[in-house]
């Protein structure tokens, strides 16, 4: 593949009418599969996914899909994009294929035959050919967001952009969704935002961290975690002590998991921790300045 295939970003900047700088100097280089973006409340995410998906512009910087200055010319993107928004639009009454069937009718699927057999494929790719003809309005959650994949997917897209996807999923749903975006990230560059750290471990090969703005952290989840490897220590601190300067602290069932950094343990106790995801991302966040807003 050319040096220049996937997606490149290079000093994206935005600030708002208010004042907010939400982009601060965003680099990123984007290959095909899944991406992983992950930041806290606020750190710029939905921005930067808003603008690759040429929604709105930014003050500086460059986007290039597959080498192409998708800035100068944004329909060699839009042709190519596909975008799942955190919020899909409601749609009453209409059911899924008829919906489809129009969407590929606005992208330029003019050949009746040809929409019919692509929305076919789609459906049957998000597991939804049973539920066709029930309008979108009755689906459930789950199926809500599979048919939102669906329909960015109307034109095989060279790009998707995915924002936010499993809020409110149930198990086997979360579990159903993340095998149909692995299944078009074999052919496509898959860009995934989201809250859950969880997610992007176990799905992404590579991931940023966004955190005021800027990329504070890039690579692989396991390279990540491995840069914590031997500096981390746990303990169950139980209910009524006080807990300690932490990377991460989480509820546990009797008292709170505390996982700290430091070169020997910290105190009586301390048992080794081996390194996840999740605590690099504290660790990145924490090193950076930056706490987290409970959402
Ligand atoms: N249209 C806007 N006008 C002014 N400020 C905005 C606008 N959109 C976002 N912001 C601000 O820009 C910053 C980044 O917001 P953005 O929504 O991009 O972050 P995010 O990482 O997607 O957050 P979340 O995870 O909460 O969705 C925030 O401070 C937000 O309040």
């Amino acid at each position: 593949m050319p040096q220049s295939s996937g997606l490149v970003v290079q000093g994206l900047t935005k600030t708002y009418a208010n004042g907010v700088q939400a982009l601060q100097g965003v680099d990123l280089a984007v290959p095909s599969g899944l991406y992983g973006l992950l930041g806290p409340n606020g750190a710029g995410k939905s921005t930067l996914m808003r603008t690759l998906a040429t929604l709105q512009t930014p003050d500086r910087g460059k986007i290039r899909l597959d080498g192409v200055d998708v800035l100068a010319d944004p329909d060699y993107l839009r042709l190519r994009l596909g975008y799942l928004p955190q919020q899909l639009g409601a749609y009453p009454g209409v059911n899924a294929r008829d919906l489809l069937e129009r969407f590929a009718w606005l992208k330029g699927r003019v050949n009746r035959r040809e929409r019919r057999a692509e929305v076919e494929l789609l459906l049957e790719k998000v597991n939804l050919t049973a539920a066709a003809a029930r309008p979108v309005a009755t689906y459930s959650g789950g199926m809500l967001r599979r048919f939102g994949i669906a329909m960015a997917l109307i034109g095989s897209p060279r790009l998707l952009i995915v924002d936010e996807p499993t809020a409110g999923l149930d198990p086997s749903e979360r579990n159903r969704f993340h095998r149909v975006l692995a299944d078009v990230a074999s052919e496509a560059v898959v860009l995934l935002s989201t809250h859950i750290v969880e997610d992007v471990e176990n799905l992404c090969r590579r991931l940023a961290i966004l955190a005021d703005g800027r990329i504070v952290a890039e690579g692989t989840p396991g390279a990540l975690a491995d840069k914590l490897a031997g500096r981390l220590w746990s303990r169950i601190i139980p209910r009524g002590e006080a807990v300690p300067e932490a990377v991460h602290l989480s509820a546990a069932p009797d008292g709170t998991l505390a996982v700290v950094e430091a070169d020997a343990p910290p105190g009586e106790g301390y048992a080794p921790h081996r390194p996840r995801l999740e605590d690099a991302y504290h660790a990145v966040l924490a090193a950076a300045g930056v706490t987290e807003v409970a959402g």
